[in-house]
Protein backbone atom coordinates (compact mmCIF):
# COMPACT_ATOMS: atom_id res chain seq x y z
CA UNK A 1 0.00 0.00 0.00
CA UNK A 2 1.00 3.68 -0.75
CA UNK A 3 -0.75 6.48 -0.81
CA UNK A 4 -1.75 8.65 -3.86
CA UNK A 5 -3.51 11.48 -4.51
CA UNK A 6 -4.27 13.82 -7.80
CA UNK A 7 -5.66 17.39 -8.41
CA UNK A 8 -7.25 19.43 -10.71
CA UNK A 9 -7.81 23.05 -9.31
CA UNK A 10 -8.24 26.73 -10.38
CA UNK A 11 -5.63 27.99 -8.07
CA UNK A 12 -1.91 26.23 -7.12
CA UNK A 13 -2.36 23.03 -5.50
CA UNK A 14 1.22 22.09 -4.32
CA UNK A 15 0.52 22.93 -0.58
CA UNK A 16 -3.15 20.94 -1.04
CA UNK A 17 -0.98 18.09 -2.59
CA UNK A 18 1.74 18.29 -0.30
CA UNK A 19 -0.70 18.29 2.62
CA UNK A 20 -3.07 15.26 1.52
CA UNK A 21 0.17 13.67 1.15
CA UNK A 22 1.35 14.40 4.65
CA UNK A 23 -2.73 12.94 5.82
CA UNK A 24 -1.53 9.75 3.61
CA UNK A 25 2.21 9.14 5.41
CA UNK A 26 0.89 6.19 7.28
CA UNK A 27 0.48 4.44 4.21
CA UNK A 28 4.19 4.69 2.66
CA UNK A 29 7.19 5.79 4.20
CA UNK A 30 9.93 5.56 2.29
CA UNK A 31 9.92 7.89 -0.51
CA UNK A 32 7.42 10.75 -1.61
CA UNK A 33 6.83 13.14 -4.77
CA UNK A 34 4.82 15.48 -6.14
CA UNK A 35 3.93 16.44 -9.85
CA UNK A 36 2.54 19.64 -11.14
CA UNK A 37 1.15 20.86 -14.00
CA UNK A 38 1.22 24.37 -16.15
CA UNK A 39 0.69 25.66 -18.91
CA UNK A 40 1.56 22.09 -20.28
CA UNK A 41 4.24 21.37 -18.46
CA UNK A 42 4.99 19.14 -15.48
CA UNK A 43 7.32 19.88 -12.79
CA UNK A 44 8.64 17.34 -10.50
CA UNK A 45 10.00 16.74 -7.18
CA UNK A 46 10.90 13.23 -5.57
CA UNK A 47 12.74 11.79 -3.62
CA UNK A 48 13.83 9.15 -0.94
CA UNK A 49 12.01 9.89 2.91
CA UNK A 50 9.29 11.35 4.68
CA UNK A 51 7.11 13.92 3.09
CA UNK A 52 8.60 16.73 5.79
CA UNK A 53 12.14 15.56 4.75
CA UNK A 54 11.53 15.72 0.60
CA UNK A 55 10.16 18.94 0.37
CA UNK A 56 11.59 21.53 1.49
CA UNK A 57 10.18 25.34 0.48
CA UNK A 58 12.72 25.91 -2.46
CA UNK A 59 11.30 22.37 -3.51
CA UNK A 60 7.48 23.45 -3.45
CA UNK A 61 8.29 27.17 -5.16
CA UNK A 62 9.48 24.77 -8.20
CA UNK A 63 6.15 22.77 -8.40
CA UNK A 64 3.97 25.49 -10.08
CA UNK A 65 0.36 25.19 -11.42
CA UNK A 66 -3.50 24.54 -10.81
CA UNK A 67 -2.93 20.59 -11.21
CA UNK A 68 -1.13 17.79 -10.34
CA UNK A 69 -0.57 14.80 -8.05
CA UNK A 70 1.74 12.66 -5.46
CA UNK A 71 2.44 9.62 -3.87
CA UNK A 72 3.84 8.48 -0.86
CA UNK A 73 5.56 5.06 -1.06
CA UNK A 74 6.02 1.57 0.47
CA UNK A 75 7.50 -0.29 -1.71
CA UNK A 76 5.92 -4.19 -2.34
CA UNK A 77 8.03 -4.64 -5.91
CA UNK A 78 11.63 -3.52 -7.26
CA UNK A 79 13.98 -1.94 -5.02
CA UNK A 80 13.37 -0.39 -2.07
CA UNK A 81 16.63 2.29 -2.21
CA UNK A 82 16.23 2.97 -5.00
CA UNK A 83 15.46 6.74 -5.43
CA UNK A 84 14.48 6.35 -9.02
CA UNK A 85 11.22 4.33 -8.29
CA UNK A 86 10.30 6.99 -6.22
CA UNK A 87 7.38 7.86 -7.42
CA UNK A 88 5.31 9.56 -9.75
CA UNK A 89 6.15 8.02 -12.96
CA UNK A 90 6.87 10.07 -16.67
CA UNK A 91 6.86 9.60 -19.71
CA UNK A 92 6.76 11.78 -22.85
CA UNK A 93 4.66 9.98 -25.21
CA UNK A 94 1.99 9.73 -26.11
CA UNK A 95 1.09 13.45 -24.89
CA UNK A 96 3.27 13.26 -21.95
CA UNK A 97 2.12 11.21 -18.92
CA UNK A 98 2.87 10.99 -15.24
CA UNK A 99 1.40 8.37 -12.97
CA UNK A 100 1.41 7.32 -9.34
CA UNK A 101 0.36 3.69 -8.08
CA UNK A 102 -0.88 1.95 -5.05
CA UNK A 103 -1.03 -1.72 -5.43
CA UNK A 104 1.12 -4.41 -6.82
CA UNK A 105 1.21 -6.12 -10.22
CA UNK A 106 1.24 -9.84 -10.54
CA UNK A 107 2.39 -10.17 -13.97
CA UNK A 108 4.97 -7.31 -14.39
CA UNK A 109 7.70 -9.42 -15.80
CA UNK A 110 5.49 -10.47 -18.69
CA UNK A 111 4.05 -7.54 -19.17
CA UNK A 112 7.74 -6.01 -19.22
CA UNK A 113 8.67 -8.38 -21.71
CA UNK A 114 5.63 -7.29 -24.00
CA UNK A 115 6.81 -3.58 -23.82
CA UNK A 116 10.17 -4.38 -24.34
CA UNK A 117 9.10 -6.80 -27.52
CA UNK A 118 5.99 -5.39 -28.93
CA UNK A 119 6.02 -1.41 -28.69
CA UNK A 120 9.20 -1.19 -28.07
CA UNK A 121 9.25 0.82 -25.19
CA UNK A 122 12.31 1.42 -22.69
CA UNK A 123 11.42 0.53 -18.92
CA UNK A 124 14.50 2.32 -16.97
CA UNK A 125 13.77 0.54 -13.34
CA UNK A 126 12.53 -2.50 -11.71
CA UNK A 127 9.24 -0.79 -10.56
CA UNK A 128 5.84 -2.12 -11.78
CA UNK A 129 4.32 0.88 -11.73
CA UNK A 130 7.12 2.15 -14.44
CA UNK A 131 5.42 -1.00 -16.40
CA UNK A 132 2.19 0.31 -15.49
CA UNK A 133 2.76 3.09 -16.86
CA UNK A 134 4.40 2.13 -20.47
CA UNK A 135 1.05 -0.48 -20.48
CA UNK A 136 -1.24 2.77 -19.88
CA UNK A 137 0.86 5.17 -22.48
CA UNK A 138 0.66 2.31 -25.28
CA UNK A 139 -2.92 1.60 -24.72
CA UNK A 140 -3.84 5.77 -24.56
CA UNK A 141 -1.47 6.14 -28.13
CA UNK A 142 -3.51 3.39 -29.76
CA UNK A 143 -6.78 4.63 -28.64
CA UNK A 144 -5.77 7.79 -29.89
CA UNK A 145 -4.01 6.87 -33.05
CA UNK A 146 -2.77 10.29 -33.40
CA UNK A 147 -5.57 11.90 -32.98
CA UNK A 148 -7.32 14.08 -29.57
CA UNK A 149 -7.84 12.56 -26.39
CA UNK A 150 -10.52 13.09 -24.97
CA UNK A 151 -13.08 10.78 -22.35
CA UNK A 152 -13.99 7.98 -25.10
CA UNK A 153 -9.96 7.56 -25.80
CA UNK A 154 -9.57 7.71 -22.60
CA UNK A 155 -12.11 4.78 -21.73
CA UNK A 156 -10.89 2.65 -24.31
CA UNK A 157 -7.32 3.08 -22.96
CA UNK A 158 -8.69 2.04 -19.49
CA UNK A 159 -10.27 -0.80 -20.61
CA UNK A 160 -7.57 -2.14 -22.62
CA UNK A 161 -5.34 -1.80 -19.43
CA UNK A 162 -7.94 -3.78 -17.01
CA UNK A 163 -7.83 -6.61 -19.92
CA UNK A 164 -3.81 -6.58 -19.58
CA UNK A 165 -3.24 -5.86 -15.84
CA UNK A 166 -3.41 -8.36 -13.49
CA UNK A 167 -3.16 -7.69 -9.73
CA UNK A 168 -3.89 -4.88 -7.74
CA UNK A 169 -4.26 -1.09 -9.14
CA UNK A 170 -5.36 2.22 -7.58
CA UNK A 171 -3.97 4.34 -10.27
CA UNK A 172 -3.94 8.77 -11.04
CA UNK A 173 -2.35 9.89 -14.06
CA UNK A 174 -2.48 13.22 -15.48
CA UNK A 175 -2.48 13.74 -19.63
CA UNK A 176 -0.42 17.00 -20.02
CA UNK A 177 -3.15 19.60 -21.19
CA UNK A 178 -5.86 16.85 -21.60
CA UNK A 179 -6.86 16.05 -17.70
CA UNK A 180 -6.34 13.78 -15.12
CA UNK A 181 -7.10 9.97 -15.38
CA UNK A 182 -8.36 8.37 -12.51
CA UNK A 183 -8.63 4.25 -12.25
CA UNK A 184 -9.41 1.40 -9.84
CA UNK A 185 -8.69 -2.65 -10.68
CA UNK A 186 -11.81 -4.76 -11.44
CA UNK A 187 -11.65 -5.86 -8.00
CA UNK A 188 -11.02 -2.73 -6.13
CA UNK A 189 -8.21 -4.38 -4.23
CA UNK A 190 -6.70 -0.85 -2.88
CA UNK A 191 -8.99 2.09 -1.93
CA UNK A 192 -9.83 5.30 -4.26
CA UNK A 193 -12.35 7.56 -3.90
CA UNK A 194 -12.86 11.50 -5.03
CA UNK A 195 -14.59 14.69 -4.22
CA UNK A 196 -14.45 18.37 -4.86
CA UNK A 197 -13.47 21.36 -3.32
CA UNK A 198 -13.47 25.42 -3.81
CA UNK A 199 -14.03 26.47 -6.84
CA UNK A 200 -14.82 23.36 -8.60
CA UNK A 201 -11.43 21.48 -7.75
CA UNK A 202 -11.54 17.35 -7.91
CA UNK A 203 -9.55 15.31 -5.77
CA UNK A 204 -8.89 11.78 -5.95
CA UNK A 205 -6.93 10.36 -3.28
CA UNK A 206 -6.39 6.64 -1.56
CA UNK A 207 -8.42 7.89 2.19
CA UNK A 208 -11.35 9.71 2.44
CA UNK A 209 -9.20 11.70 5.23
CA UNK A 210 -7.13 12.97 2.76
CA UNK A 211 -9.82 14.67 1.24
CA UNK A 212 -11.65 15.55 4.44
CA UNK A 213 -8.29 16.93 6.05
CA UNK A 214 -8.02 19.25 2.68
CA UNK A 215 -11.26 21.09 2.82
CA UNK A 216 -12.53 19.05 0.05
CA UNK A 217 -15.93 17.28 0.21
CA UNK A 218 -15.67 13.23 -0.16
CA UNK A 219 -18.56 12.23 -2.90
CA UNK A 220 -18.32 8.68 -3.26
CA UNK A 221 -15.33 6.07 -3.56
CA UNK A 222 -14.69 4.71 -7.82
CA UNK A 223 -16.40 1.82 -8.48
CA UNK A 224 -13.69 -1.64 -9.15
CA UNK A 225 -12.77 -0.82 -12.88
CA UNK A 226 -14.30 2.13 -12.54
CA UNK A 227 -12.27 4.80 -14.34
CA UNK A 228 -12.48 8.82 -14.23
CA UNK A 229 -11.52 11.35 -16.95
CA UNK A 230 -11.13 15.06 -15.15
CA UNK A 231 -11.20 17.40 -18.50
CA UNK A 232 -8.96 20.69 -16.62
CA UNK A 233 -12.20 22.86 -16.02
CA UNK A 234 -13.03 20.30 -13.61
CA UNK A 235 -15.57 18.27 -15.09
CA UNK A 236 -15.70 14.66 -13.86
CA UNK A 237 -16.59 11.84 -16.69
CA UNK A 238 -17.14 8.64 -14.99
CA UNK A 239 -17.50 5.00 -16.88
CA UNK A 240 -17.10 1.38 -15.99
CA UNK A 241 -13.99 0.19 -18.07
CA UNK A 242 -14.05 -3.78 -16.71
CA UNK A 243 -15.97 -6.47 -18.24
CA UNK A 244 -16.79 -7.83 -14.77
CA UNK A 245 -16.14 -5.91 -12.11
CA UNK A 246 -16.57 -7.49 -8.94
CA UNK A 247 -15.58 -5.46 -5.37
CA UNK A 248 -13.33 -7.10 -2.82
CA UNK A 249 -11.50 -4.43 -1.16
CA UNK A 250 -8.42 -5.81 0.83
CA UNK A 251 -9.79 -6.73 4.67
CA UNK A 252 -5.99 -5.88 5.89
CA UNK A 253 -6.67 -1.56 5.10
CA UNK A 254 -9.27 -2.55 7.99
CA UNK A 255 -7.29 -3.95 9.97
CA UNK A 256 -4.13 -2.31 9.96
CA UNK A 257 -3.49 -0.25 6.98
CA UNK A 258 -5.46 3.09 6.49
CA UNK A 259 -6.74 5.31 9.43
CA UNK A 260 -9.53 5.23 11.67
CA UNK A 261 -10.83 8.31 10.83
CA UNK A 262 -11.17 7.43 7.37
CA UNK A 263 -13.84 5.78 5.91
CA UNK A 264 -13.15 3.52 2.41
CA UNK A 265 -16.04 1.64 0.56
CA UNK A 266 -18.80 2.78 2.54
CA UNK A 267 -17.01 0.99 5.72
CA UNK A 268 -15.63 3.28 8.75
CA UNK A 269 -12.17 2.13 9.23
CA UNK A 270 -12.76 2.92 13.09
CA UNK A 271 -16.07 0.93 13.51
CA UNK A 272 -14.47 -1.50 11.67
CA UNK A 273 -11.88 -2.08 14.79
CA UNK A 274 -14.57 -1.38 17.14
CA UNK A 275 -16.23 -4.51 15.84
CA UNK A 276 -12.99 -6.67 15.77
CA UNK A 277 -12.66 -5.88 19.28
CA UNK A 278 -16.57 -7.17 19.87
CA UNK A 279 -15.73 -10.40 18.67
CA UNK A 280 -12.37 -11.03 20.45
CA UNK A 281 -13.76 -10.69 23.21
CA UNK A 282 -15.73 -13.68 22.81
CA UNK A 283 -13.08 -15.78 21.83
CA UNK A 284 -11.29 -14.31 24.58
CA UNK A 285 -13.93 -15.44 26.93
CA UNK A 286 -13.66 -18.50 25.77
CA UNK A 287 -10.14 -19.07 26.30
CA UNK A 288 -8.98 -16.74 29.23
CA UNK A 289 -11.74 -16.75 32.61
CA UNK A 290 -12.06 -13.10 33.02
CA UNK A 291 -11.42 -13.43 36.81
CA UNK A 292 -7.59 -13.92 35.28
CA UNK A 293 -7.47 -10.38 33.77
CA UNK A 294 -6.74 -7.63 35.75
CA UNK A 295 -6.59 -4.77 33.01
CA UNK A 296 -6.39 -4.44 29.05
CA UNK A 297 -3.67 -2.79 27.38
CA UNK A 298 -3.40 -1.59 23.83
CA UNK A 299 -0.17 -2.58 21.65
CA UNK A 300 -0.01 1.60 20.37
CA UNK A 301 -1.37 2.42 18.19
CA UNK A 302 -3.31 0.75 15.14
CA UNK A 303 -4.93 -1.82 18.05
CA UNK A 304 -6.96 1.35 19.98
CA UNK A 305 -9.73 0.63 19.02
CA UNK A 306 -10.40 -2.61 18.98
CA UNK A 307 -8.99 -3.37 22.36
CA UNK A 308 -10.76 -0.26 23.62
CA UNK A 309 -14.09 -2.35 22.93
CA UNK A 310 -12.37 -5.13 23.95
CA UNK A 311 -11.83 -3.87 27.43
CA UNK A 312 -15.75 -2.89 27.62
CA UNK A 313 -17.42 -6.24 26.56
CA UNK A 314 -15.05 -7.89 29.49
CA UNK A 315 -15.55 -5.02 31.98
CA UNK A 316 -12.05 -4.41 32.89
CA UNK A 317 -10.28 -1.43 32.70
CA UNK A 318 -8.44 -0.60 29.74
CA UNK A 319 -5.05 1.31 30.66
CA UNK A 320 -2.05 2.53 28.61
CA UNK A 321 0.65 0.54 29.06
CA UNK A 322 3.03 1.52 26.52
CA UNK A 323 3.70 5.12 25.03
CA UNK A 324 4.62 5.33 21.68
CA UNK A 325 7.35 7.65 20.44
CA UNK A 326 5.54 9.93 18.09
CA UNK A 327 8.78 10.86 15.42
CA UNK A 328 9.43 7.34 15.10
CA UNK A 329 7.34 5.88 12.28
CA UNK A 330 5.08 2.88 11.67
CA UNK A 331 7.50 -0.53 12.64
CA UNK A 332 5.49 -2.92 9.60
CA UNK A 333 6.26 -1.38 6.61
CA UNK A 334 9.55 -0.63 7.40
CA UNK A 335 11.99 -2.26 5.18
CA UNK A 336 13.94 -5.25 6.57
CA UNK A 337 14.04 -6.85 9.67
CA UNK A 338 16.33 -5.39 11.74
CA UNK A 339 15.71 -1.61 11.36
CA UNK A 340 11.76 -2.76 12.09
CA UNK A 341 13.08 -4.86 15.32
CA UNK A 342 15.06 -1.90 16.43
CA UNK A 343 12.40 0.59 15.90
CA UNK A 344 9.70 -1.44 18.15
CA UNK A 345 12.13 -0.39 21.44
CA UNK A 346 12.29 3.11 20.27
CA UNK A 347 9.08 4.05 19.46
CA UNK A 348 7.38 2.01 22.63
CA UNK A 349 7.92 3.09 25.72
CA UNK A 350 6.84 1.33 29.23
CA UNK A 351 5.12 2.42 31.79
CA UNK A 352 5.70 0.25 34.84
CA UNK A 353 3.43 0.67 37.21
CA UNK A 354 0.64 -0.73 34.72
CA UNK A 355 2.19 -3.69 35.22
CA UNK A 356 3.61 -4.18 38.09
CA UNK A 357 2.04 -7.36 39.79
CA UNK A 358 -0.87 -7.56 37.10
CA UNK A 359 -2.23 -9.91 34.63
CA UNK A 360 -2.12 -7.89 31.82
CA UNK A 361 -4.42 -9.06 28.27
CA UNK A 362 -2.33 -6.93 25.55
CA UNK A 363 -4.08 -6.43 22.42
CA UNK A 364 -2.53 -5.57 19.27
CA UNK A 365 -4.77 -4.98 15.81
CA UNK A 366 -2.49 -8.09 13.79
CA UNK A 367 0.76 -10.24 14.65
CA UNK A 368 2.85 -10.28 11.02
CA UNK A 369 6.40 -11.68 11.71
CA UNK A 370 6.02 -11.28 15.41
CA UNK A 371 8.72 -8.82 16.27
CA UNK A 372 6.51 -6.31 17.86
CA UNK A 373 4.76 -8.78 20.22
CA UNK A 374 8.06 -10.57 21.01
CA UNK A 375 9.04 -7.71 22.16
CA UNK A 376 6.43 -5.85 23.52
CA UNK A 377 5.76 -9.31 25.53
CA UNK A 378 9.25 -9.29 26.76
CA UNK A 379 8.89 -5.33 27.77
CA UNK A 380 6.21 -5.81 29.74
CA UNK A 381 7.88 -8.87 31.71
CA UNK A 382 10.36 -6.72 31.93
CA UNK A 383 8.12 -4.33 33.89
CA UNK A 384 7.04 -6.76 36.23
CA UNK A 385 3.34 -8.48 34.92
CA UNK A 386 2.22 -11.45 36.77
CA UNK A 387 0.87 -12.59 33.36
CA UNK A 388 0.93 -11.80 30.27
CA UNK A 389 -1.33 -12.81 27.52
CA UNK A 390 -1.81 -11.27 24.12
CA UNK A 391 -4.81 -11.27 21.70
CA UNK A 392 -5.04 -10.17 18.35
CA UNK A 393 -7.84 -8.80 16.34
CA UNK A 394 -6.95 -10.16 12.86
CA UNK A 395 -6.54 -14.46 12.51
CA UNK A 396 -2.95 -15.48 12.31
CA UNK A 397 -1.22 -14.19 9.26
CA UNK A 398 -0.34 -17.49 7.17
CA UNK A 399 -0.12 -16.75 3.43
CA UNK A 400 1.66 -14.09 1.61
CA UNK A 401 0.76 -10.91 -0.18
CA UNK A 402 0.67 -10.40 -2.97
CA UNK A 403 -1.67 -7.12 -3.89
CA UNK A 404 0.18 -4.52 -2.24
CA UNK A 405 1.29 -5.40 1.34
CA UNK A 406 5.17 -6.12 1.47
CA UNK A 407 5.01 -9.94 3.63
CA UNK A 408 5.24 -12.14 0.71
CA UNK A 409 7.28 -14.93 1.79
CA UNK A 410 5.55 -17.55 3.80
CA UNK A 411 9.14 -18.42 6.29
CA UNK A 412 8.74 -14.64 7.59
CA UNK A 413 5.24 -15.03 8.68
CA UNK A 414 5.64 -16.57 12.83
CA UNK A 415 2.29 -17.66 12.21
CA UNK A 416 3.17 -19.76 9.00
CA UNK A 417 2.91 -23.89 9.17
CA UNK A 418 2.77 -23.28 13.37
CA UNK A 419 -0.21 -23.87 15.45
CA UNK A 420 -1.08 -21.23 17.97
CA UNK A 421 0.27 -22.81 21.09
CA UNK A 422 4.10 -23.10 18.49
CA UNK A 423 3.12 -19.38 17.91
CA UNK A 424 2.72 -18.32 21.79
CA UNK A 425 5.79 -20.02 22.62
CA UNK A 426 8.00 -17.99 19.97
CA UNK A 427 6.16 -14.86 21.49
CA UNK A 428 6.22 -16.13 24.93
CA UNK A 429 2.69 -15.05 26.09
CA UNK A 430 1.03 -17.00 28.75
CA UNK A 431 -2.12 -17.10 26.43
CA UNK A 432 -2.11 -15.90 22.91
CA UNK A 433 -5.76 -15.35 21.32
CA UNK A 434 -6.17 -14.78 17.56
CA UNK A 435 -9.38 -13.35 15.98
CA UNK A 436 -10.96 -16.31 13.65
CA UNK A 437 -11.42 -15.27 9.55
CA UNK A 438 -14.99 -15.89 9.38
CA UNK A 439 -15.46 -13.58 12.20
CA UNK A 440 -13.57 -10.98 11.23
CA UNK A 441 -14.95 -10.98 7.59
CA UNK A 442 -18.47 -10.23 9.56
CA UNK A 443 -17.30 -8.05 12.28
CA UNK A 444 -16.04 -5.63 9.00
CA UNK A 445 -18.92 -6.25 6.49
CA UNK A 446 -21.45 -5.82 8.98
CA UNK A 447 -20.68 -2.13 9.00
CA UNK A 448 -21.35 -1.90 5.37
CA UNK A 449 -23.43 -5.20 4.03
CA UNK A 450 -23.67 -3.93 0.47
CA UNK A 451 -19.37 -5.24 0.41
CA UNK A 452 -19.73 -8.89 0.30
CA UNK A 453 -16.62 -10.46 -0.44
CA UNK A 454 -12.91 -9.14 0.99
CA UNK A 455 -9.33 -10.35 0.11
CA UNK A 456 -8.26 -11.77 2.91
CA UNK A 457 -5.48 -13.76 0.80
CA UNK A 458 -2.89 -13.37 4.36
CA UNK A 459 -5.58 -14.89 6.32
CA UNK A 460 -6.91 -17.61 4.36
CA UNK A 461 -4.71 -17.88 1.59
CA UNK A 462 -7.90 -17.42 -1.48
CA UNK A 463 -6.45 -14.53 -3.87
CA UNK A 464 -9.38 -13.15 -5.24
CA UNK A 465 -8.24 -12.58 -8.56
CA UNK A 466 -8.12 -16.26 -9.44
CA UNK A 467 -5.43 -16.66 -10.90
CA UNK A 468 -2.39 -17.09 -8.66
CA UNK A 469 -0.68 -20.64 -8.59
CA UNK A 470 2.33 -21.51 -6.51
CA UNK A 471 4.56 -20.80 -9.09
CA UNK A 472 3.89 -17.27 -9.05
CA UNK A 473 4.22 -17.18 -5.13
CA UNK A 474 7.80 -18.10 -5.86
CA UNK A 475 8.18 -15.74 -8.66
CA UNK A 476 6.52 -12.88 -7.16
CA UNK A 477 8.88 -13.75 -3.85
CA UNK A 478 11.74 -13.36 -6.17
CA UNK A 479 10.34 -9.84 -7.48
CA UNK A 480 10.06 -8.44 -3.90
CA UNK A 481 11.65 -4.84 -2.76
CA UNK A 482 15.21 -5.62 -2.06
CA UNK A 483 16.86 -3.77 0.59
CA UNK A 484 20.76 -2.95 1.10
CA UNK A 485 23.02 -4.53 3.47
CA UNK A 486 23.71 -0.85 4.76
CA UNK A 487 20.10 -0.23 5.37
CA UNK A 488 19.15 -3.46 6.84
CA UNK A 489 22.02 -5.77 8.02
CA UNK A 490 19.30 -8.94 8.36
CA UNK A 491 17.47 -9.62 5.70
O1 LIG B 1 4.08 -8.83 13.86
P1 LIG B 1 4.76 -7.64 13.28
O2 LIG B 1 5.56 -8.03 12.07
O3 LIG B 1 5.52 -6.87 14.27
O4 LIG B 1 3.65 -6.69 12.64
C1 LIG B 1 2.46 -6.33 13.30
C2 LIG B 1 2.61 -5.01 14.02
O5 LIG B 1 3.01 -3.97 13.10
C3 LIG B 1 2.02 -2.95 13.09
O6 LIG B 1 2.40 -1.86 13.92
P2 LIG B 1 3.19 -0.57 13.41
O7 LIG B 1 4.25 -0.24 14.36
O8 LIG B 1 3.62 -0.76 11.99
O9 LIG B 1 2.11 0.60 13.31
P3 LIG B 1 1.01 1.23 14.32
O10 LIG B 1 1.73 2.26 15.15
O11 LIG B 1 0.01 1.83 13.40
O12 LIG B 1 0.42 0.16 15.16
C4 LIG B 1 0.77 -3.61 13.62
O13 LIG B 1 -0.10 -2.66 14.21
C5 LIG B 1 1.31 -4.57 14.64
O14 LIG B 1 1.57 -3.91 15.86
N1 LIG C 1 2.65 -0.28 -1.83
C1 LIG C 1 2.43 0.09 -3.05
O1 LIG C 1 1.33 0.45 -3.45
C2 LIG C 1 3.64 -0.05 -3.94
C3 LIG C 1 3.51 0.45 -5.34
C4 LIG C 1 4.56 -0.18 -6.24
N2 LIG C 1 4.30 -1.61 -6.40
C5 LIG C 1 5.97 0.05 -5.67
O2 LIG C 1 6.61 -0.86 -5.23
O3 LIG C 1 6.43 1.16 -5.66
MG1 LIG D 1 1.11 -1.75 15.75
Amino acid sequence: MCGIVGVVGQVPVNQTLYDALLLLQHRGQDAAGIVTQQDGKFFMHKAKGMVRDVFRTRNMRALPGTSGLGQVRYPTAGNADSEQEAQPFYTNAPFGVVLVHNGNLTNAQALRQELLAGDPRHINTDSDSEVLLGVLAHELAQATRGGELGPEQAFAAVAAVHRRLRGSYAVVAHIAGRGMLVFRDPFGIRPLGFGRGAGGAVMAASESVALEGTGHVFERDLAPGEALFVTLDGTVHARQCAERPSLSPCIFEFVYLARPDSVLDGISVYQARLNLGQTLAKRVISTVPPSEIDTVIPIPESSRPSANELARMLGKPYREGFVKNRYVGRTFIMPGQAVRKRSVRQKLGVIASEFAGRNVLLVDDSIVRGTTSQEIVQMAREAGARKVYLASAAPPVRHPNVYGIDMPTREELVAHGRSVEEVRQIIGADALIYQDVQAMKQAVASVNPRVTRFDASCFDGVYVTGDISEGDLVRLNAERPRVSAVSDGAD
